[in-house]
C-alpha cells in the first residue's frame, strides 16, 4: 500500500478518493464498508468489532461512526495505525499467535459481533510477511474470527477471484448460516477483489482443524490446473471461436484485469499468439524497443495496434504477427522466409509462417468466392428487373408482379416463348400495337415501321447487337426512371419539406401551363396519347365514330403515344387541310403548346362540361391558325424558304432556326402573367436573393443597362432542349445547371440588414400581448385619474389627505394593483453554508438556501418538460 502508488496510479483519484478526502476518511476503502453495511446492516447492532488488517484505519473510522457509542472496536495491522477515538489498535501480524494473544488480552471474555478483514498481502514491497498469499491470509483471518465471534456473528472478508475462491466459499458455508459474495460499487471494476459477507455464525463446538489449514483447503485444485494447455486455447487469438470461459479465476498474485507486456517479450517470446491473447498492451520502454518504433516496418497501424490488443480483429493480429516476423528477420533472429526450406533450425518459424499464409490464403479465397457470388446475384437480379420492366412496357405484367421470380416452377413451361422479348417486339411492331413508354425505343420502332428495309430486317430471328444494346439501354433507362420515381415517392413520404417544395413547383407548372382553353385541347390530346387504359379506350370510341379519319389516326397511334411532342404538332397540321408551305409556319406559334399538361389540368378538362367543346376548340384552333397564317404572311421570303426546306423533312422540325425578329413571337402571355406575379411579389416583400439585389444595385448605379441584362440572358444555360431527357436528370439539372450570377458584398450586407430587422420584430403573439398590456395599463390609469378627480372634488378632506389619497390611487393605477415582489436572496449551500441551520451569517432579509445539485435537478426537470412538450407538438 505504498503512498506514491496510490496517488500517481492511473484513475486512482476517483470520486471515492475525493469523497473520502472531503469526509475525512483515511482511505477510500471506507466506502466499501459503508456500502456493505448499507446492504447488510451489521454495524448498527454490533457492540464489539475486530478489524483485521486495518491500517490506515478507514474501516475503523466507519465502524466507530456506525456502531453504538461505548462499543469496543479493536484494529490490527502490520503497520501502526494513527489513533482513532474509541478505537484500540495494535501493530501485529494476524497470522501469528502474538496477535491472537493481544486481541484476547483486549477483549477479555467478550465475544465480537463483527470481524472484519480487508487484508491484502503487501505484494511488491519488501515485507517479510509476503510469504502468505491472499487466500491464506483470508483463512488466517477466519481462524481468528471463529475464535472470537459470538454465535450469530458476522464475518466480512475480502477475497480475490482465484483458484482458491470456491474452496474458501465452501469452508465459509460450513461455518456460517448465510454466505454471500458481493462487490460494492466503490470497489474498482478492474480489481479482482470481491467481498464475502458471512452471517449467522454457527459457532460449532468442534471445528475440524483441516477447515482452517491452507494445505488442506487449497490442496485439491493445485494439481488440477493445467495452465499451459488451458492458456493456449484461450489465448489463441486466431481461433477465437475456441475460447473458453476462464472459470479458474485469476492466477495467484495476479489480481488485475489490465495487463501489459513488453515489445521484447513479444518479439523474442516463443508463443507470440498467446501474448496477443492474454495482454492488453505492448509497451516500448527500453532504448532498443524505442528504436524499433522508428523503423520503417513499424507502421502507424502497428503502433496503434500495440496500444490496445483487446480491441483488435484478426487482420490487426495478422499485421502484428507480420511485423514481428519482419523485425525478427531484421534483428537476425530469423532467417528470411524464402530460405526457411533449407534451414533446419527454423522449423518452428516455418510453421508459424505457414499458419499465417494459410490464414491469408483462406481469407483471400473466401473473399473472392463471396464477391463472385455477390456479383452473380447482382447480375441475375438486374436481368430479372430489366425483363420485368420491359414486360410492363409491353403491358404484359402488372406493377405488382415486379420482384416475383419469373423462373417460378409453375410458369416454367413455355415461359421463355411467352416472354421472349425479341419475338414479342417483332409481333407487336408488325401489328402496330406497341405502347412504348420509352421514347428512344419508340424511335427505333418508328424507323423500322417507316422503312420497308427495316421491316425485312426484323424478320430475322435475332436482333442485331446495336438494337440489342439500344433495347437494353432503353430498359435500363426505364428502370432508372422507375427507381427515381420510387426514390421520390419515398422522399415524399418522409420529408415534409420535399412535399412542400414539390407542391410549389407544381403550382408554378400549373401557372405556366394555363394558357386558355385552346392549349388545353392540345394537352388533352397529348395526355391521351401518353396514356393507355381508359383514355385510350375513349379515344378508340371517338375514332369509331369518325370512320373517315380512322386510318390516319390508327397510323398515329401505331407510331406510339409517346412520340416527341413537336412531331405530334406536325401530325395535327397534317390532319388539317392547310397547304403545306403555310402549315410549316405554324411551328413557331405552336411551340409553347408542346408543354406537357399536368394531371390537374387533364382532370379539369375531363369534366362533362367540356365534352361538347370539341367543335369550339377546333373553331378556336382554326381561328388561331388563320391568324397565324396572316402573321406568317408578313415575314421575308427567305424565312419562308427556310421553313419549306424544313417541312420536307419531318425530323427537321425539332430544331427551328430563329431570326432575331422572331423574338417578339417568343414572348408568351403566360410568361407575362408570371412576370406580373413576380413583380407583385417583389413589391410586397422586396428583393430577397443576393443576385437580385446585386443586379438592382448595378442598375441603379448605372453599372448595367437593360441591354446588358438582355444580353446576359443569352447564355449556355438559357436555350436548352429538354426533350427526351429523363425526369431525374432534369430535376438534378434544375438544381445545379444554372448561370452563376455574381453577387456583391454590399448586396449581401443589405439582405442581412433586412433579415436582422425582420428578426428584431416580435412575433405576432408577443406583439399582441404587449399591446394588450399597454391598453390595460392605459385603462387603469384613466380609471385612477377619474377616481383622483373625485377625491379632489370632495370637500370633507384636507388638502394633505387628498394628496395622499391621490398618490395612493395613482400608484395603484400604475402598478395594476400588484404588489412589488420582495427580493429573495439565494444562498448557495456550500463551504461554510453547508448543513447550516438557521440564518447564514451576513444575510439580511428574505433568503433561500440552494445547493448546486438542486439547481442542476431543477434545470434537468425543466429541460425534460420542454422536450416532452416538443414531442407532443410534433
Ligand atoms: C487494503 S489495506 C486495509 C485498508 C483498511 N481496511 C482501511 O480501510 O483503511 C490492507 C492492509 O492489510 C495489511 N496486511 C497485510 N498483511 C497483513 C498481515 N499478515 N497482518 C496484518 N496486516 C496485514 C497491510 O498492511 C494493509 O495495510
Amino acid at each position: 500500500m505504498g503512498k506514491a502508488q496510490k496517488k500517481t496510479g492511473k484513475g486512482r483519484l476517483d470520486k471515492y478518493y475525493k469523497l473520502a478526502k472531503e469526509q475525512g476518511y483515511r482511505a477510500r476503502s471506507a466506502f466499501k464498508l459503508i456500502q456493505l453495511n448499507k446492504k447488510y446492516n451489521f454495524l448498527e447492532s454490533a457492540r464489539c468489532c475486530i478489524d483485521l488488517c486495518a491500517a490506515p484505519g478507514g474501516w475503523l473510522q466507519v465502524a466507530s461512526k456506525y456502531m453504538p457509542t461505548n462499543s469496543v472496536i479493536v484494529g490490527v495491522d502490520l503497520v501502526p495505525i494513527k489513533p482513532i477515538p474509541r478505537v484500540v489498535t495494535f501493530a501485529a501480524d494476524i497470522t501469528t499467535p502474538h496477535c491472537r494473544n493481544l486481541i484476547r488480552g483486549e477483549l477479555k471474555d467478550w465475544k465480537a459481533d463483527v470481524v472484519l478483514h480487508d487484508g491484502a498481502p503487501n505484494v511488491g514491497t519488501a515485507w517479510i510477511q509476503d510469504a502468505y498469499s491472499q487466500s491464506e491470509l483470508v483463512l488466517m483471518s477466519l481462524k481468528l474470527a471463529v475464535e472470537f465471534l459470538v454465535k450469530g456473528g458476522t464475518f466480512v472478508t475480502k477475497v480475490f477471484r482465484s483458484v482458491d475462491y470456491n474452496n474458501l466459499i465452501w469452508v465459509f458455508s460450513q461455518l456460517f448460516g448465510k454466505v454471500e459474495a458481493t462487490k460494492p460499487p466503490s470497489s474498482r471494476n478492474v480489481s479482482a477483489e470481491i467481498f464475502v459477507v458471512c452471517r449467522d455464525f454457527l459457532s460449532p463446538k468442534h471445528i475440524d482443524p483441516k477447515f482452517l489449514d491452507p494445505k488442506h483447503v487449497f490442496k485439491e485444485l493445485a494439481s488440477s490446473v493445467d495452465k499451459t494447455t488451458g492458456n493456449d486455447v484461450q489465448a489463441n487469438v486466431f481461433h477465437p471461436e475456441k475460447k473458453r470461459r476462464q472459470r479458474d479465476g485469476y492466477a495467484d498474485g495476479d489480481y488485475t484485469l489490465f495487463k501489459t507486456t513488453t515489445a521484447t517479450d513479444f518479439i523474442h517470446g516463443d508463443d507470440p499468439i498467446a501474448i496477443l491473447g492474454s495482454f492488453n498492451k505492448i509497451l516500448f520502454t527500453t532504448e532498443e524497443e524505442k528504436n524499433w518504433l522508428f523503423m520503417d516496418i513499424t507502421t502507424l497501424d502497428v503502433k496503434e495496434n500495440c496500444q490496445d490488443l483487446k480491441v483488435l480483429g484478426k487482420g490487426d493480429f495478422k499485421t502484428l504477427m507480420k511485423w514481428r516476423l519482419k523485425l525478427r528477420e531484421e534483428l537476425g533472429l530469423d532467417v528470411k522466409t524464402k530460405d526457411t526450406e533449407e534451414v533446419t533450425e527454423t522449423v518452428e518459424i516455418e510453421e508459424e509462417v505457414d499458419e499465417e499464409q494459410q490464414i491469408s490464403e483462406e481469407l483471400e479465397r473466401l473473399n473472392a468466392e463471396a464477391s463472385a457470388r455477390a456479383k452473380r446475384e447482382r447480375r441475375k437480379a438486374n436481368e430479372i428487373r430489366t425483363k420485368t420492366i420491359q414486360r410492363m412496357q409491353l403491358q404484359m405484367t402488372a406493377p405488382l408482379d415486379i420482384g416475383l421470380e419469373q423462373s417460378d416452377a409453375a410458369l416454367g413451361v413455355g415461359q421463355d416463348d411467352v416472354f421472349d422479348l425479341v419475338e414479342t417486339e417483332k409481333g407487336m411492331n408488325t401489328r402496330n400495337q406497341v405502347h412504348w413508354l420509352d421514347d428512344e425505343a419508340l424511335e427505333v420502332t418508328d424507323s423500322e415501321n417507316d422503312d420497308s428495309e427495316g421491316a425485312e430486317e426484323i424478320d430475322e430471328d435475332v436482333l442485331s447487337s446495336d438494337e440489342e444494346r439500344d433495347r437494353r439501354v432503353g430498359g435500363l433507362e426505364a428502370e432508372l426512371d422507375g427507381l427515381y420515381d420510387a426514390y421520390k415517392d419515398r422522399l415524399r413520404e418522409r420529408d415534409a419539406k420535399f412535399r412542400a417544395k414539390e407542391e410549389r413547383s407544381k403550382n408554378k407548372e400549373r401557372e405556366k401551363e394555363w394558357g386558355g382553353i385552346q392549349n388545353e385541347k392540345d394537352s388533352d390530346e397529348e395526355s391521351t396519347d401518353s396514356e393507355g387504359g381508359w383514355d385510350v379506350s375513349q379515344r378508340n370510341k371517338a375514332r369509331d365514330d369518325d370512320s373517315s379519319s380512322e386510318d390516319e389516326t390508327s397510323d398515329e397511334e401505331g407510331e406510339g403515344g409517346n412520340i416527341a411532342t413537336n412531331r405530334k404538332r406536325i401530325r395535327i397540321l397534317k390532319d388539317s387541310t392547310l397547304p403545306s408551305a403555310k402549315r410549316q409556319r405554324l411551328v413557331n406559334t405552336l411551340e409553347p403548346l408542346s408543354k406537357p399538361s399536368s394531371a390537374a389540368t387533364r382532370l379539369w378538362f375531363s369534366q362533362d362540361l367540356f365534352s361538347g367543346l370539341d367543335g369550339a376548340d377546333n373553331f378556336q384552333e382554326d381561328e388561331e391558325v388563320e391568324e397565324n397564317m396572316d402573321e406568317a404572311d408578313s415575314p421575308s421570303e427567305e424565312s419562308d424558304n427556310e421553313m419549306e426546306e424544313v417541312s420536307d423533312e419531318e425530323d427537321g422540325f425539332e430544331v427551328v432556326p430563329q431570326n432575331q425578329d422572331d423574338d417578339v413571337d417568343m414572348w408568351d402571355t403566360a410568361d407575362q402573367d408570371q412576370d406580373a406575379a413576380k413583380q407583385e411579389k417583389v413589391r410586397q416583400f422586396g428583393l430577397n436573393t443576393a443576385e437580385a439585389v446585386t443586379l438592382a444595385q448595378m442598375l441603379v448605379n448605372r453599372q448595367k443597362s437593360k441591354t446588358d441584362l438582355i444580353n446576359d440572358g443569352f447564355n449556355r444555360y438559357s436555350l436548352n432542349s429538354k426533350d427526351g431527357l429523363p425526369s431525374w436528370f432534369l430535376d438534378d439539372e434544375s438544381k445545379h445547371y444554372k448561370a452563376n450570377i455574381p453577387v456583391t458584398k454590399e448586396a449581401i450586407a443589405a439582405l442581412r440588414a433586412k433579415q436582422r430587422a425582420l428578426d428584431a420584430r416580435p412575433i405576432k403573439k408577443v406583439a399582441e400581448a404587449k399591446a394588450r398590456k399597454k391598453l390595460k395599463a392605459a385603462q387603469r390609469l384613466e380609471k385612477a385619474m377619474k377616481k383622483a378627480e373625485g377625491v379632489n372634488e370632495t370637500t370633507d378632506m384636507t388638502e394633505r389627505e387628498k394628496a395622499k389619497q391621490i398618490e395612493k390611487l395613482m400608484q395603484k393605477g400604475l402598478s395594476g394593483g400588484k404588489k412589488a415582489k420582495k427580493e429573495v436572496k439565494l444562498v448557495v449551500a456550500k463551504g461554510a453554508h453547508k448543513g447550516i441551520k438557521g440564518r447564514p451569517k451576513g444575510v439580511k432579509g428574505r433568503y433561500t438556501m440552494v445547493d448546486a445539485r438542486m439547481k442542476k435537478e431543477l434545470k434537468a426537470k425543466k429541460r425534460k418538460e420542454k422536450q416532452q412538450k416538443k414531442r407532443k407538438r410534433a
